[in-house]
């Protein structure tokens, strides 16, 4: 096993006696990474976050690296406990100290993939439900469930011998979005000024900055951080912003203090890291943001091609390629069959799959479909989140039979399934700080229309019929500014192009399918941050 940091010069014994060689040899560093996560496919997800971080790992370990992923055993007493059937408890306890309390949790583990998947096991992840909530909403103590995930993945590197080592003190922890962001607090406050991770790094990898782990200053005793520690994690709310006149607005913020003492900040797509220190796309993080410009980075997602390839995957009625393309249209007959709309090979299937919130622009969907029920188009949307957005999707899909689908809930197959029958993917998101569903969509020969924002924008390469010579460029369609008008009109130019350019049609699909999306890329890009990283001395206080 390769110690991180170590210099490797492929296999090579003797590095002085062939130095021409040697120039031609790339030097390789080698880290011994820790993802820290709330969820990783296809033990959790509820979204893009246990894409990531179910695929990037197994990247990076592909790639020499040592890797581990930490994230809770989630178990809620249905067929999804399942997944975690082959990890074994490792027999190591930790115990964590926090929320005035010391409390035990478990390790299992499994090694796929050539990943360490660890799960931190402890009573309040077993209840029915999301990792996050249930029918009732968020979980009342998610403080509490994810302060114990970054104390457990602290503990993990020294105390869990895998495959015969621990992975020691010199790691690089990778801390995803709130759930994790205590973890670069506590490797400043809980353990360097002792002495331990005196050689470790820390990112905090920001998937969505929307949600940052904000509750009532009262409880930060409970975050298992020294007193004196208070000022990083202090988040006061600006006066309009506070709840009533005797709110004093004090709140402990998580993501803020991590980002203030992470050794770096990343994100996933280049658009975003720039829109992230502005104050529309801040979230009052902006000006925190700027200010470690230097160590901040956006590295555009990449996807589990594996899963998701039309040629191979296991959801869809008929397989096909960017060499044959005759499967796409048995998915889409396929698709209308299973949701129960007319079976019509010509008539342009528009689908949308997401999170039923303000994010992804759900909203500006319901305000075009009035009109866009008056052509002739089919659509399908499949998704799950606000009450009043699940209401309007089955109450339209009784106002227009024929035409409109609604699937409310989460379901991976049928999500497949849309994405390989459908002929357009619509992204009206507010922001996206990536975004999968477009990057699945061109894989599939499925257009996206999307509102040009953070990694929609980076993406998705506007279709110009002329380019070329005539034989056109581009992947789809990107709008701005978001409003239902602009998306009913390129809806109309997208569908125009559908019915009376088959060929051009043909070209988008093609061009879509025919860039490489897989993790590669993405994850010599992480290399780059990690060994800067390593670069810089780390955050002492
Ligand atoms: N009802 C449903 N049934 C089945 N599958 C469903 C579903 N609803 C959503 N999904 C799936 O969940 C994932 C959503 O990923 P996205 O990246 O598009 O958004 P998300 O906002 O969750 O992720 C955040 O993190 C990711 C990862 O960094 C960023 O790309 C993104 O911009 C950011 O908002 C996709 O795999 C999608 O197919």
């Amino acid at each position: 096993m390769v110690e991180s940091h170590d210099i490797v010069a492929n296999d090579r014994d003797d590095l002085s006696e062939d130095t021409e060689e040697m120039e031609e040899t790339p030097i390789k560093l080698t880290f011994n990474i820790i993802f820290v996560t709330a969820e990783a496919a296809p033990y959790s997800k509820t979204g893009g976050l246990g894409d990531v971080c179910g695929s990037l790992p197994m990247a990076l370990a592909a790639r020499g690296h040592r890797v581990m992923v930490v994230s809770p055993r989630y178990l809620n007493g249905g067929p999804s406990d399942e997944k975690y059937a082959n990890a074994v408890d490792l027999d190591v306890r930790a115990t964590v100290h926090c929320f005035g309390d010391a409390q035990e949790v478990a390790f299992y583990h499994e090694y796929r993939a050539g990943v360490d998947w660890v799960f931190v096991d402890h009573s309040s992840y077993c209840r029915p439900g999301t990792p996050y909530g249930d029918i009732y909403g968020a979980f009342g103590d998610n403080q509490f469930r994810f302060t114990l995930l970054s104390h457990a993945a602290c503990e993990a590197p020294l105390v869990l011998p895998l495959g015969g080592f621990t992975y020691g003190e010199k790691c690089l922890f990778l801390a995803n979005d709130w759930h994790a962001a205590l973890v670069p607090l506590l490797l400043a406050a809980k353990y360097r000024p002792y002495g331990v991770y005196k050689d470790a790094r820390s990112i905090v990898a920001i998937h969505n900055i929307a949600h940052q782990g904000v509750e009532p200053a009262v409880t930060y005793n409970n975050l298992g951080l020294p007193p004196q520690w208070y000022g990083a994690v202090e988040w006061i709310f600006p006066t309009w912003a506070r709840a009533h006149a005797l709110d004093t607005g004090e709140t402990v913020n998580v993501l803020k203090g991590a980002i203030a003492v992470a050794d770096r900040i990343l994100t996933v797509s280049q658009g975003y890291s720039w829109e992230i220190t502005t104050p529309e796309g801040g979230y009052g993080l902006h000006e925190l943001l700027s200010s470690r410009q230097s160590v901040l980075n956006g590295i555009t997602n990449g996807i589990d091609v594996n899963d998701w390839n039309p040629s191979t995957d296991e959801h869809i009625a008929s397989h096909y390629s960017i060499n044959d393309l005759s499967g796409k249209v048995q998915c889409k007959t396929d698709l209308q069959k299973e949701l129960g709309l007319p079976i019509r090979p010509d008539c342009p299937l528009i689908g949308f799959i997401g999170r039923l919130d303000y994010q992804k622009g759900v909203d500006i969907i319901l305000s075009a479909i009035p009109e866009l029920m008056q052509n002739d188009v089919q659509v399908v949307m499949l998704g799950s989140g606000e009450k009043q957005y699940e209401d309007w999707m089955r109450h339209t899909e009784n106002l227009f039979k024929d035409k409109f689908r609604a699937w409310v809930g989460f379901n991976v197959p049928v999500s497949h399934r849309i994405t390989a029958g459908c002929d357009i993917l619509l992204m009206p998101s507010r922001f996206e700080p990536c975004g999968l569903n477009q990057l699945y969509a061109m894989r599939y020969g499925t257009i996206p229309i999307v509102h040009s924002t953070g990694g929609l924008r980076d993406t998705v390469k506007d279709f110009n019929p002329y380019a070329q010579e005539g034989n056109g460029e581009g992947t789809g369609w990107t709008f701005s500014p978001l409003t239902s008008e602009k998306l009913l009109d390129t809806l109309k130019l997208a569908i125009g192009t559908y019915t009376e350019h088959k060929s051009s049609w043909e070209g988008l699909m093609k061009r879509g399918m025919g860039r490489d999306y897989s993790w590669e890329n993405a994850a010599v890009q992480y290399e780059q941050v990690f060994t800067w990283a390593f670069i810089d001395p780390p955050y002492v206080r």
